[in-house]
């Protein structure tokens, strides 16, 4: 979907800033303020990078593993804004989740595809096995955007316990049991009706919205 006149520097800002704030309504700092942010090499990964800037700025200890590291002068930015802030890069997955109160999963979003590759299946499913609640951003990392997750391999069984869907829900939702957030304040109305988008009923200053259906929540 094109989203209009926004650089994608500018979505992937507001993108965090509301990641960040489905995290807060989540998990208030007071439960624990340890939160690990896994991001992935491109736009979610971007996502995860911004959410920790802002975490940080709302109270949280923001822990990044970022395995596959960008080049591109955006990210770089991101990581530079991070490291200002002293916020940790931490390389060793399985070591950062047992020092953690709460995860963001910020690896793939909407343009995964196939079986995890390298260095990712280990993560998978260290995020499949682990009790400590975790918000995946756009997509839970390695399901299909359309069918949801895979039948084999990492991640066939990995359900996150909240989702938050940048912009619009994407096809997945059907097959989601969890939380279900949205982010997408900065949809305009003419942007909603040319895409057939319902603009949910955000709340004073929110960036994000909870959705519920049929008395479950989504
Ligand atoms: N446009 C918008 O409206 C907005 C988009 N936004 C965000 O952008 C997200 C989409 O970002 P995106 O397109 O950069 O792709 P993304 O899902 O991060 O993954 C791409 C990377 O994953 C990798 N990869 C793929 N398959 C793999 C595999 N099997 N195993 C291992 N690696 C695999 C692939 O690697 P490569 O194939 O290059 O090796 C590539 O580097 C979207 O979900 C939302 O969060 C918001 O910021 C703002 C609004």
């Amino acid at each position: 979907m094109s989203t209009g006149a926004f650089s994608i520097d500018q979505l992937m800002e507001l993108a965090g800033l509301s990641v960040s704030q489905a995290v807060f309504k989540l998990h208030p700092p007071s439960k624990g303020s340890r939160v690990l942010v896994a991001c992935g090499p491109g736009n979610n990964g971007g996502d995860g990078l911004v959410a920790a800037r802002h975490l940080w700025h709302y109270g949280y200890q923001p822990t990044i593993y970022y395995p596959k590291q960008s080049k591109n002068e955006l990210y770089q930015r991101l990581k530079k804004q991070l490291e200002g802030l002293t916020i940790p890069f931490e390389n060793d997955f399985g070591k950062a989740i047992g020092e953690t109160d709460h995860i963001v999963d910020a690896i793939f979003g909407f343009s995964f595809s196939g079986e995890v590759r390298e260095p990712f299946p280990s993560v998978i499913e260290a995020l499949e096995k682990t009790r400590i609640p975790v918000l995946a951003v756009d997509a839970p990392s390695s399901w299909n955007i359309e069918t949801g997750p895979p039948e084999s391999g990492p991640g066939r069984q990995y359900s996150p316990d909240a989702l938050i869907s940048l912009t619009a829900p994407k096809p997945l939702l059907k097959m989601y049991r969890g939380r279900h957030f949205v982010g997408g304040r900065f949809l305009s109305q003419a942007m909603a009706e040319k895409y057939n988008l319902d603009i949910p009923p955000y709340e004073g200053l929110d960036q994000v919205v909870e959705l519920r259906v049929e008395g479950r929540k989504l």
